[in-house]
Protein backbone atom coordinates (compact mmCIF):
# COMPACT_ATOMS: atom_id res chain seq x y z
CA UNK A 1 0.00 0.00 0.00
CA UNK A 2 2.91 2.52 0.63
CA UNK A 3 4.58 1.62 -2.40
CA UNK A 4 1.18 2.22 -4.36
CA UNK A 5 0.75 5.81 -2.26
CA UNK A 6 4.07 6.67 -3.56
CA UNK A 7 4.01 5.86 -6.70
CA UNK A 8 0.84 7.73 -7.07
CA UNK A 9 2.61 10.98 -5.24
CA UNK A 10 5.52 10.42 -7.85
CA UNK A 11 3.33 10.18 -11.11
CA UNK A 12 1.64 13.38 -9.64
CA UNK A 13 4.57 15.16 -9.04
CA UNK A 14 5.91 14.61 -12.71
CA UNK A 15 2.93 15.64 -14.76
CA UNK A 16 3.24 18.98 -12.28
CA UNK A 17 6.54 18.78 -13.83
CA UNK A 18 5.70 18.41 -17.32
CA UNK A 19 2.71 20.26 -17.24
CA UNK A 20 5.01 23.37 -15.81
CA UNK A 21 7.43 22.38 -18.70
CA UNK A 22 5.47 22.78 -21.25
CA UNK A 23 3.40 26.14 -20.19
CA UNK A 24 6.31 27.24 -19.97
CA UNK A 25 7.09 26.28 -23.66
CA UNK A 26 3.94 26.46 -25.06
CA UNK A 27 2.72 30.00 -23.74
CA UNK A 28 6.15 31.61 -23.31
CA UNK A 29 5.61 35.28 -23.75
CA UNK A 30 6.87 36.85 -27.08
CA UNK A 31 8.75 40.25 -26.67
CA UNK A 32 9.03 43.06 -28.82
CA UNK A 33 12.59 44.09 -28.90
CA UNK A 34 11.90 47.89 -27.92
CA UNK A 35 10.64 46.32 -25.01
CA UNK A 36 12.78 47.09 -21.80
CA UNK A 37 15.28 44.28 -21.53
CA UNK A 38 13.97 40.84 -19.87
CA UNK A 39 15.64 39.81 -16.61
CA UNK A 40 15.09 35.79 -17.34
CA UNK A 41 14.89 33.67 -13.72
CA UNK A 42 15.64 29.99 -13.62
CA UNK A 43 12.24 29.22 -11.97
CA UNK A 44 10.29 30.82 -15.24
CA UNK A 45 6.72 32.71 -14.11
CA UNK A 46 7.00 32.77 -10.83
CA UNK A 47 10.92 33.28 -9.74
CA UNK A 48 10.57 36.62 -9.76
CA UNK A 49 7.37 36.16 -7.50
CA UNK A 50 9.34 34.38 -5.03
CA UNK A 51 12.08 36.77 -5.04
CA UNK A 52 9.27 39.68 -4.42
CA UNK A 53 7.81 37.57 -1.19
CA UNK A 54 11.17 36.43 0.11
CA UNK A 55 13.04 40.30 -0.50
CA UNK A 56 10.20 42.53 -1.09
CA UNK A 57 10.87 45.60 -1.90
CA UNK A 58 14.25 44.83 -1.58
CA UNK A 59 14.65 42.60 -4.35
CA UNK A 60 14.22 45.46 -7.68
CA UNK A 61 17.90 46.45 -5.44
CA UNK A 62 19.04 42.91 -5.95
CA UNK A 63 18.10 42.67 -9.36
CA UNK A 64 19.30 45.87 -10.48
CA UNK A 65 22.43 45.93 -8.47
CA UNK A 66 23.02 43.01 -10.77
CA UNK A 67 22.09 44.61 -14.04
CA UNK A 68 23.54 47.86 -13.38
CA UNK A 69 24.11 49.65 -16.53
CA UNK A 70 19.63 49.03 -17.12
CA UNK A 71 17.46 52.21 -16.11
CA UNK A 72 14.53 49.95 -17.00
CA UNK A 73 14.13 46.37 -17.28
CA UNK A 74 11.21 43.56 -17.37
CA UNK A 75 10.06 40.70 -15.13
CA UNK A 76 7.77 38.33 -16.12
CA UNK A 77 5.61 37.90 -13.17
CA UNK A 78 2.89 34.70 -13.94
CA UNK A 79 1.51 35.70 -17.29
CA UNK A 80 2.12 39.83 -16.55
CA UNK A 81 4.85 41.76 -17.61
CA UNK A 82 6.08 43.91 -14.73
CA UNK A 83 8.72 47.07 -16.30
CA UNK A 84 10.70 48.11 -12.95
CA UNK A 85 11.78 51.83 -13.70
CA UNK A 86 15.40 52.10 -12.51
CA UNK A 87 16.64 55.07 -13.22
CA UNK A 88 15.79 58.73 -12.34
CA UNK A 89 16.42 59.97 -16.19
CA UNK A 90 12.66 58.05 -16.88
CA UNK A 91 10.67 58.96 -14.19
CA UNK A 92 9.42 61.95 -15.77
CA UNK A 93 8.59 60.19 -18.83
CA UNK A 94 6.54 58.18 -16.47
CA UNK A 95 4.39 60.86 -14.43
CA UNK A 96 4.11 63.01 -17.53
CA UNK A 97 1.96 60.08 -19.52
CA UNK A 98 -0.69 59.60 -17.01
CA UNK A 99 -3.26 58.92 -19.35
CA UNK A 100 -1.22 55.53 -20.89
CA UNK A 101 0.15 54.43 -17.16
CA UNK A 102 -2.25 55.23 -14.64
CA UNK A 103 -2.87 53.97 -10.88
CA UNK A 104 -6.43 54.20 -10.97
CA UNK A 105 -6.91 50.11 -12.51
CA UNK A 106 -5.17 49.36 -8.73
CA UNK A 107 -7.59 51.29 -6.50
CA UNK A 108 -10.63 49.38 -8.47
CA UNK A 109 -8.37 46.23 -7.73
CA UNK A 110 -7.09 46.90 -4.36
CA UNK A 111 -10.07 48.47 -2.63
CA UNK A 112 -12.28 45.86 -2.45
CA UNK A 113 -9.30 44.19 -0.42
CA UNK A 114 -8.56 46.87 1.81
CA UNK A 115 -11.63 48.21 2.85
CA UNK A 116 -13.48 44.71 2.97
CA UNK A 117 -16.20 45.29 0.21
CA UNK A 118 -17.57 43.76 -2.92
CA UNK A 119 -16.11 43.96 -6.20
CA UNK A 120 -19.35 44.57 -7.84
CA UNK A 121 -21.09 46.53 -5.21
CA UNK A 122 -22.76 49.84 -4.79
CA UNK A 123 -19.60 51.64 -3.04
CA UNK A 124 -17.02 50.10 -5.68
CA UNK A 125 -19.67 51.92 -8.27
CA UNK A 126 -19.45 54.92 -5.98
CA UNK A 127 -15.30 54.74 -6.33
CA UNK A 128 -14.80 53.86 -10.25
CA UNK A 129 -17.14 56.49 -11.17
CA UNK A 130 -15.34 58.54 -13.67
CA UNK A 131 -12.73 57.13 -11.84
CA UNK A 132 -10.13 57.79 -14.61
CA UNK A 133 -11.74 61.31 -15.56
CA UNK A 134 -11.82 60.90 -18.88
CA UNK A 135 -15.31 62.92 -18.51
CA UNK A 136 -13.46 65.61 -16.94
CA UNK A 137 -11.94 66.45 -13.43
CA UNK A 138 -15.23 64.97 -11.20
CA UNK A 139 -15.91 61.89 -9.28
CA UNK A 140 -15.58 60.65 -5.63
CA UNK A 141 -11.67 59.90 -5.84
CA UNK A 142 -10.93 62.62 -8.27
CA UNK A 143 -12.80 65.24 -6.25
CA UNK A 144 -11.13 63.78 -2.90
CA UNK A 145 -7.64 63.76 -4.06
CA UNK A 146 -7.82 67.63 -5.09
CA UNK A 147 -9.84 68.53 -2.13
CA UNK A 148 -7.04 66.93 0.21
CA UNK A 149 -4.22 68.52 -2.05
CA UNK A 150 -5.77 72.23 -1.59
CA UNK A 151 -6.53 71.65 2.27
CA UNK A 152 -3.11 70.33 2.77
CA UNK A 153 -1.00 73.00 0.50
CA UNK A 154 0.35 75.69 2.42
CA UNK A 155 -2.21 77.92 3.85
CA UNK A 156 -4.15 78.76 6.81
CA UNK A 157 -5.97 75.00 6.23
CA UNK A 158 -2.58 73.66 7.05
CA UNK A 159 -1.81 76.29 9.65
CA UNK A 160 -4.59 74.94 11.76
CA UNK A 161 -3.78 71.26 11.64
CA UNK A 162 -0.35 72.07 12.41
CA UNK A 163 -1.26 73.97 15.11
CA UNK A 164 -3.69 71.22 16.46
CA UNK A 165 -1.08 68.36 16.38
CA UNK A 166 1.99 70.21 17.52
CA UNK A 167 0.28 72.03 20.48
CA UNK A 168 -1.12 68.38 21.96
CA UNK A 169 3.19 66.70 21.19
CA UNK A 170 4.36 69.76 23.22
CA UNK A 171 2.51 68.80 26.61
CA UNK A 172 3.65 64.98 25.20
CA UNK A 173 7.17 66.13 25.31
CA UNK A 174 6.91 67.88 28.93
CA UNK A 175 5.92 64.25 30.29
CA UNK A 176 9.70 63.57 29.40
CA UNK A 177 10.97 66.37 31.74
CA UNK A 178 11.42 63.88 34.69
CA UNK A 179 14.16 64.68 37.33
CA UNK A 180 16.68 62.11 36.99
CA UNK A 181 15.72 61.16 33.53
CA UNK A 182 13.75 58.99 32.19
CA UNK A 183 14.22 55.27 30.34
CA UNK A 184 11.47 54.97 27.66
CA UNK A 185 11.01 52.47 24.74
CA UNK A 186 11.49 55.11 22.17
CA UNK A 187 9.11 53.61 19.12
CA UNK A 188 6.63 52.61 21.66
CA UNK A 189 6.69 56.23 22.96
CA UNK A 190 5.94 57.80 19.98
CA UNK A 191 3.34 55.98 18.80
CA UNK A 192 0.39 56.70 20.64
CA UNK A 193 1.40 59.89 21.08
CA UNK A 194 1.96 60.80 17.40
CA UNK A 195 -1.35 58.87 16.67
CA UNK A 196 -3.50 61.26 18.95
CA UNK A 197 -1.83 64.61 18.16
CA UNK A 198 -1.94 63.51 14.17
CA UNK A 199 -5.21 62.49 14.01
CA UNK A 200 -6.73 65.26 16.42
CA UNK A 201 -5.12 67.58 13.44
CA UNK A 202 -7.80 65.91 11.31
CA UNK A 203 -10.58 64.85 12.97
CA UNK A 204 -10.65 68.13 15.70
CA UNK A 205 -12.33 68.28 19.03
CA UNK A 206 -14.35 64.73 18.20
CA UNK A 207 -11.44 62.60 17.38
CA UNK A 208 -12.58 59.30 17.91
CA UNK A 209 -8.36 58.37 18.48
CA UNK A 210 -9.00 60.32 21.59
CA UNK A 211 -12.36 59.57 22.99
CA UNK A 212 -12.44 55.68 22.36
CA UNK A 213 -10.16 53.71 24.08
CA UNK A 214 -8.47 51.10 22.18
CA UNK A 215 -8.63 52.53 18.92
CA UNK A 216 -5.53 53.00 17.82
CA UNK A 217 -4.52 49.33 18.78
CA UNK A 218 -7.06 48.28 16.36
CA UNK A 219 -5.70 50.48 13.62
CA UNK A 220 -1.99 48.98 14.13
CA UNK A 221 -3.77 44.88 14.37
CA UNK A 222 -5.62 46.37 10.77
CA UNK A 223 -1.84 47.65 9.60
CA UNK A 224 -0.72 44.34 10.73
CA UNK A 225 -2.61 42.07 8.95
CA UNK A 226 -3.19 44.62 5.44
CA UNK A 227 -0.70 42.28 3.80
CA UNK A 228 -2.69 39.05 4.14
CA UNK A 229 -6.34 40.56 3.43
CA UNK A 230 -4.43 41.71 0.36
CA UNK A 231 -3.13 38.85 -0.80
CA UNK A 232 -6.83 37.43 -0.02
CA UNK A 233 -5.53 34.28 1.30
CA UNK A 234 -8.04 32.62 3.74
CA UNK A 235 -7.87 36.04 5.22
CA UNK A 236 -10.82 35.40 7.59
CA UNK A 237 -8.39 33.29 9.62
CA UNK A 238 -4.72 34.70 8.81
CA UNK A 239 -6.03 38.22 9.51
CA UNK A 240 -8.44 38.13 12.19
CA UNK A 241 -6.98 40.71 14.38
CA UNK A 242 -7.29 43.10 11.41
CA UNK A 243 -11.20 42.44 9.87
CA UNK A 244 -11.66 43.12 14.11
CA UNK A 245 -9.37 46.09 14.04
CA UNK A 246 -11.12 47.39 10.83
CA UNK A 247 -14.53 47.19 12.37
CA UNK A 248 -14.11 48.51 15.20
CA UNK A 249 -12.04 51.80 13.15
CA UNK A 250 -15.63 51.69 10.72
CA UNK A 251 -17.69 51.53 13.63
CA UNK A 252 -16.27 54.45 15.65
CA UNK A 253 -16.28 56.29 12.53
CA UNK A 254 -19.93 55.74 12.13
CA UNK A 255 -20.66 56.98 15.82
CA UNK A 256 -17.62 60.16 14.56
CA UNK A 257 -20.01 61.21 11.85
CA UNK A 258 -23.28 60.33 13.15
CA UNK A 259 -22.69 62.93 16.54
CA UNK A 260 -21.67 65.65 13.27
CA UNK A 261 -18.30 65.56 15.25
CA UNK A 262 -16.77 66.08 12.10
CA UNK A 263 -18.47 69.66 11.29
CA UNK A 264 -15.82 70.75 13.89
CA UNK A 265 -12.71 68.77 12.04
CA UNK A 266 -10.48 70.25 9.81
CA UNK A 267 -10.82 71.12 6.49
CA UNK A 268 -9.56 67.76 4.89
CA UNK A 269 -12.29 65.80 6.76
CA UNK A 270 -14.77 67.94 5.78
CA UNK A 271 -14.13 67.43 2.44
CA UNK A 272 -13.60 64.01 2.21
CA UNK A 273 -17.09 63.55 4.17
CA UNK A 274 -18.96 65.94 1.67
CA UNK A 275 -17.24 64.88 -1.44
CA UNK A 276 -18.80 61.46 -0.31
CA UNK A 277 -21.75 62.08 0.55
CA UNK A 278 -22.27 64.15 -2.33
CA UNK A 279 -21.74 60.85 -4.94
CA UNK A 280 -24.86 59.08 -2.66
CA UNK A 281 -22.18 57.40 -0.05
CA UNK A 282 -23.79 56.63 3.12
CA UNK A 283 -22.22 57.00 6.58
CA UNK A 284 -21.03 53.93 6.98
CA UNK A 285 -20.09 53.54 3.84
CA UNK A 286 -17.63 56.90 4.44
CA UNK A 287 -17.20 55.79 8.12
CA UNK A 288 -15.07 52.77 5.97
CA UNK A 289 -13.41 55.03 3.69
CA UNK A 290 -11.64 57.01 6.34
CA UNK A 291 -9.30 54.16 6.66
CA UNK A 292 -7.52 54.86 3.64
CA UNK A 293 -7.02 58.12 4.71
CA UNK A 294 -5.74 57.16 8.00
CA UNK A 295 -3.32 54.82 6.29
CA UNK A 296 -1.95 58.00 5.00
CA UNK A 297 -1.98 59.91 8.31
CA UNK A 298 0.00 57.10 10.25
CA UNK A 299 2.12 55.04 9.17
CA UNK A 300 4.84 57.00 8.00
CA UNK A 301 5.22 59.77 10.09
CA UNK A 302 5.74 57.93 13.35
CA UNK A 303 8.84 55.74 12.07
CA UNK A 304 9.98 59.49 10.52
CA UNK A 305 9.97 60.86 13.54
CA UNK A 306 11.85 58.02 15.07
CA UNK A 307 14.67 57.35 12.45
CA UNK A 308 15.20 61.36 12.25
CA UNK A 309 15.47 61.43 16.01
CA UNK A 310 17.80 58.09 15.89
CA UNK A 311 20.28 59.38 13.07
CA UNK A 312 20.66 63.06 15.22
CA UNK A 313 21.28 61.60 18.58
CA UNK A 314 23.98 58.70 17.31
CA UNK A 315 26.01 61.35 15.69
CA UNK A 316 26.67 63.90 18.58
CA UNK A 317 28.63 66.49 15.61
CA UNK A 318 25.45 66.61 13.79
CA UNK A 319 23.27 67.10 16.47
CA UNK A 320 24.96 69.84 18.11
CA UNK A 321 25.43 71.60 14.40
CA UNK A 322 21.74 71.24 14.25
CA UNK A 323 21.08 72.79 18.33
CA UNK A 324 23.67 75.78 16.76
CA UNK A 325 21.92 76.24 13.53
CA UNK A 326 18.07 76.36 15.42
CA UNK A 327 19.91 78.95 18.28
CA UNK A 328 21.19 81.08 15.25
CA UNK A 329 18.43 80.79 13.25
CA UNK A 330 16.65 83.26 15.32
CA UNK A 331 13.63 80.58 15.50
CA UNK A 332 13.81 79.94 19.12
CA UNK A 333 12.86 82.78 21.26
CA UNK A 334 13.42 82.60 24.90
CA UNK A 335 11.43 84.99 27.26
CA UNK A 336 10.23 85.33 31.25
CA UNK A 337 7.00 83.85 31.68
CA UNK A 338 4.62 85.18 34.33
CA UNK A 339 5.71 82.12 37.52
CA UNK A 340 9.08 84.02 36.53
CA UNK A 341 10.54 81.14 34.19
CA UNK A 342 11.65 80.99 31.41
CA UNK A 343 10.00 80.18 28.61
CA UNK A 344 11.61 79.09 24.99
CA UNK A 345 8.73 79.39 22.27
CA UNK A 346 9.91 77.81 18.58
CA UNK A 347 8.48 79.42 15.97
CA UNK A 348 7.49 77.32 13.16
CA UNK A 349 6.87 79.57 10.26
CA UNK A 350 10.50 80.31 9.81
CA UNK A 351 12.04 77.18 11.61
CA UNK A 352 12.24 75.65 7.89
CA UNK A 353 13.25 78.36 5.86
CA UNK A 354 15.93 79.74 8.30
CA UNK A 355 17.62 76.05 9.39
CA UNK A 356 18.58 74.23 6.51
CA UNK A 357 20.27 71.39 8.01
CA UNK A 358 17.64 70.45 10.12
CA UNK A 359 16.03 70.15 7.15
CA UNK A 360 18.02 68.56 4.78
CA UNK A 361 18.69 65.66 7.49
CA UNK A 362 14.77 65.51 7.76
CA UNK A 363 14.91 64.77 3.37
CA UNK A 364 18.36 62.71 4.10
CA UNK A 365 16.28 60.19 5.96
CA UNK A 366 13.44 59.99 3.61
CA UNK A 367 15.36 59.49 0.62
CA UNK A 368 17.69 56.64 2.42
CA UNK A 369 14.37 54.78 4.01
CA UNK A 370 12.21 54.83 1.40
CA UNK A 371 10.76 51.67 0.79
CA UNK A 372 7.54 51.89 -1.67
CA UNK A 373 6.76 51.91 -5.06
CA UNK A 374 4.32 53.75 -7.44
CA UNK A 375 2.16 51.79 -9.12
CA UNK A 376 0.81 52.40 -12.53
CA UNK A 377 -1.15 50.10 -15.22
CA UNK A 378 -0.27 50.48 -18.83
CA UNK A 379 -3.25 51.27 -20.57
CA UNK A 380 -2.14 51.70 -23.92
CA UNK A 381 0.90 50.08 -26.01
CA UNK A 382 3.43 53.50 -24.61
CA UNK A 383 6.60 54.20 -26.05
CA UNK A 384 8.06 55.61 -23.35
CA UNK A 385 10.96 58.66 -23.61
CA UNK A 386 10.46 57.57 -27.62
CA UNK A 387 12.67 54.65 -26.72
CA UNK A 388 10.91 51.74 -24.55
CA UNK A 389 7.88 49.89 -25.68
CA UNK A 390 5.20 49.24 -22.88
CA UNK A 391 2.97 46.76 -23.69
CA UNK A 392 -1.09 47.35 -22.69
CA UNK A 393 -2.04 45.72 -19.77
CA UNK A 394 1.25 45.71 -18.02
CA UNK A 395 2.13 46.58 -14.47
CA UNK A 396 5.05 49.71 -14.40
CA UNK A 397 6.78 49.94 -10.73
CA UNK A 398 8.90 53.02 -9.97
CA UNK A 399 10.83 52.03 -6.72
CA UNK A 400 11.01 54.44 -4.25
CA UNK A 401 15.02 52.54 -2.93
CA UNK A 402 16.32 52.27 -6.55
CA UNK A 403 15.70 55.52 -7.52
CA UNK A 404 17.16 56.77 -4.44
CA UNK A 405 20.23 54.73 -5.32
CA UNK A 406 20.82 56.10 -9.13
CA UNK A 407 24.06 57.91 -10.29
CA UNK A 408 22.57 60.98 -9.88
CA UNK A 409 23.13 61.03 -6.01
CA UNK A 410 26.34 60.49 -6.06
CA UNK A 411 28.71 57.28 -5.12
CA UNK A 412 27.89 57.73 -1.63
CA UNK A 413 23.98 57.08 -2.49
CA UNK A 414 23.71 54.28 0.12
CA UNK A 415 24.74 55.94 3.02
CA UNK A 416 23.25 58.84 5.07
CA UNK A 417 24.85 62.37 4.77
CA UNK A 418 22.47 64.87 7.01
CA UNK A 419 24.43 67.22 4.55
CA UNK A 420 22.99 66.04 1.23
CA UNK A 421 20.73 68.90 0.78
CA UNK A 422 22.55 72.08 1.63
CA UNK A 423 23.66 71.71 -1.99
CA UNK A 424 21.31 73.51 -4.31
CA UNK A 425 21.98 70.94 -6.72
CA UNK A 426 20.57 68.28 -5.00
CA UNK A 427 17.29 70.04 -4.71
CA UNK A 428 17.04 69.98 -8.66
CA UNK A 429 17.26 66.38 -9.96
CA UNK A 430 14.29 65.81 -12.21
CA UNK A 431 12.08 62.54 -10.68
CA UNK A 432 14.84 61.67 -8.38
CA UNK A 433 13.15 62.42 -4.72
CA UNK A 434 10.40 60.04 -4.87
CA UNK A 435 10.03 60.30 -0.96
CA UNK A 436 6.55 61.62 -1.64
CA UNK A 437 5.70 59.57 -4.84
CA UNK A 438 4.52 61.79 -7.53
CA UNK A 439 2.48 62.52 -10.62
CA UNK A 440 -0.94 61.04 -9.59
CA UNK A 441 -0.30 59.87 -6.27
CA UNK A 442 1.78 62.41 -5.49
CA UNK A 443 1.07 62.30 -1.00
CA UNK A 444 -1.25 65.51 -0.46
CA UNK A 445 0.29 65.47 3.21
CA UNK A 446 4.04 66.64 2.21
CA UNK A 447 3.49 69.26 3.89
CA UNK A 448 2.03 68.56 7.50
CA UNK A 449 4.33 66.00 7.77
CA UNK A 450 7.74 68.14 6.97
CA UNK A 451 5.93 70.63 9.62
CA UNK A 452 4.77 68.31 12.15
CA UNK A 453 8.29 66.38 12.15
CA UNK A 454 10.67 68.99 11.50
CA UNK A 455 9.12 71.08 14.41
CA UNK A 456 9.27 68.21 16.91
CA UNK A 457 12.46 67.06 16.35
CA UNK A 458 13.54 70.48 16.95
CA UNK A 459 11.68 70.94 20.34
CA UNK A 460 13.30 67.22 21.57
CA UNK A 461 17.16 68.02 20.30
CA UNK A 462 16.83 71.58 22.33
CA UNK A 463 15.34 70.54 25.05
CA UNK A 464 16.47 66.61 25.74
CA UNK A 465 19.65 64.63 25.63
CA UNK A 466 19.09 61.14 24.71
CA UNK A 467 21.22 57.81 24.62
CA UNK A 468 20.79 54.12 24.71
CA UNK A 469 19.17 52.88 28.51
CA UNK A 470 22.14 49.70 28.27
CA UNK A 471 25.02 52.21 28.07
CA UNK A 472 26.75 50.50 25.26
CA UNK A 473 26.29 53.22 22.54
CA UNK A 474 24.17 53.97 19.90
CA UNK A 475 23.45 50.80 17.00
CA UNK A 476 21.22 51.50 14.69
CA UNK A 477 18.02 49.34 15.05
CA UNK A 478 16.78 46.85 11.91
CA UNK A 479 14.53 47.89 9.94
CA UNK A 480 10.53 45.98 9.80
CA UNK A 481 10.17 45.65 6.19
CA UNK A 482 6.63 43.69 6.29
CA UNK A 483 4.74 46.51 6.51
CA UNK A 484 3.00 46.78 2.80
CA UNK A 485 1.28 50.03 3.40
CA UNK A 486 4.30 52.07 4.68
CA UNK A 487 6.58 53.96 2.77
CA UNK A 488 8.64 54.56 5.79
CA UNK A 489 9.19 51.32 7.60
CA UNK A 490 8.94 51.17 11.23
CA UNK A 491 12.24 49.58 13.80
CA UNK A 492 12.18 45.72 14.12
CA UNK A 493 11.72 45.80 17.96
CA UNK A 494 12.79 48.66 19.53
CA UNK A 495 15.16 51.23 21.31
CA UNK A 496 15.22 51.71 25.09
CA UNK A 497 16.49 55.06 25.23
CA UNK A 498 17.23 57.24 28.72
CA UNK A 499 16.00 60.99 27.77
CA UNK A 500 17.15 63.74 30.47
CA UNK A 501 16.23 67.42 30.10
CA UNK A 502 19.21 69.19 29.23
CA UNK A 503 21.03 71.21 32.14
CA UNK A 504 20.64 74.21 30.44
CA UNK A 505 17.39 74.67 30.14
CA UNK A 506 15.94 72.31 33.37
CA UNK A 507 12.97 73.36 34.32
CA UNK A 508 12.10 75.95 31.68
CA UNK A 509 8.64 76.03 29.57
CA UNK A 510 8.76 75.41 26.15
CA UNK A 511 5.68 75.71 23.46
CA UNK A 512 5.53 76.79 19.68
CA UNK A 513 4.51 79.65 18.00
CA UNK A 514 2.01 79.61 14.93
CA UNK A 515 1.09 81.78 11.92
CA UNK A 516 0.29 85.17 12.89
CA UNK A 517 -3.16 85.58 12.05
CA UNK A 518 -4.01 82.29 14.28
CA UNK A 519 -2.78 84.50 17.23
CA UNK A 520 0.70 83.64 18.01
CA UNK A 521 0.13 81.03 21.05
CA UNK A 522 2.34 78.13 22.51
C1 LIG B 1 6.73 61.30 6.45
C2 LIG B 1 5.46 61.12 6.21
C3 LIG B 1 4.89 60.66 4.90
C4 LIG B 1 5.50 59.98 3.87
C5 LIG B 1 6.94 59.51 3.78
C6 LIG B 1 4.50 59.77 2.86
C7 LIG B 1 4.74 59.14 1.65
C8 LIG B 1 3.79 58.95 0.67
C9 LIG B 1 4.05 58.34 -0.61
C10 LIG B 1 5.40 57.81 -1.06
C11 LIG B 1 2.90 58.33 -1.30
C12 LIG B 1 2.70 57.87 -2.73
C13 LIG B 1 2.57 56.39 -2.87
C14 LIG B 1 2.52 56.03 -4.34
O1 LIG B 1 3.19 56.63 -5.18
O2 LIG B 1 1.76 55.11 -4.64
C15 LIG B 1 1.88 58.91 -0.45
C16 LIG B 1 0.56 59.04 -0.79
C17 LIG B 1 -0.38 59.54 0.06
N1 LIG B 1 -0.18 60.15 1.28
FE1 LIG B 1 1.59 60.36 2.21
N2 LIG B 1 3.31 60.30 3.29
C18 LIG B 1 3.51 60.86 4.52
C19 LIG B 1 2.59 61.52 5.29
C20 LIG B 1 1.27 61.69 4.95
C21 LIG B 1 0.31 62.38 5.75
C22 LIG B 1 0.62 63.06 7.08
C23 LIG B 1 -0.89 62.29 5.10
C24 LIG B 1 -2.22 62.86 5.46
C25 LIG B 1 -2.44 63.76 6.37
C26 LIG B 1 -0.66 61.55 3.88
C27 LIG B 1 -1.63 61.21 2.96
C28 LIG B 1 -1.39 60.53 1.78
C29 LIG B 1 -2.43 60.15 0.85
C30 LIG B 1 -3.94 60.38 1.03
C31 LIG B 1 -1.80 59.53 -0.23
C32 LIG B 1 -2.45 58.92 -1.48
C33 LIG B 1 -2.41 59.91 -2.60
C34 LIG B 1 -3.15 59.41 -3.82
O3 LIG B 1 -3.01 58.24 -4.18
O4 LIG B 1 -3.84 60.24 -4.42
N3 LIG B 1 0.66 61.19 3.83
N4 LIG B 1 2.47 59.30 0.74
Amino acid sequence: MALEWASITMLVLIAVVVIYISSVYLFSPEYDAREPPVLPHMIPYIGHILGLIRYGQHYFSILSAENKSLPIFTLQTASKRTYIVASASLVTACERNQKALSFFPFISAMTPRIFGIPTKGRAMEIIKHNIDGNDGNWGLVNETSKGMHSEMAPGSNLDHMNRSMLSIMATYFDELAREGGLDVDLFAWIRPRFTIASTEAIYGPGNPFKVEPGLESAFWDFDQDLTMMILGVAPRILARKGYAGRRRIQQAMIRYFGRGDHKNGLGVIKVRHDVARKYGATTSEIALFEIGDLLGVLVNAQPTFFWTLIHMYSDPALLGDIRDEILASGALKVQMSEDGRRRHTIDITTLEETCPLIVSAYREVLRLRTLSSSHRWVMEDTLLNNQYLLKKDSVLLIPGALIHADPVWGPNAKEYNPRRFLKKETNTKPGAYRAWGGGQTLCPGRFFATTEIVSAVAMVVLRFDMEPADGKGWKMPETDTTKVASSICPPKGDVKVRITEREECKGDQWGFAFAEFLNRCS
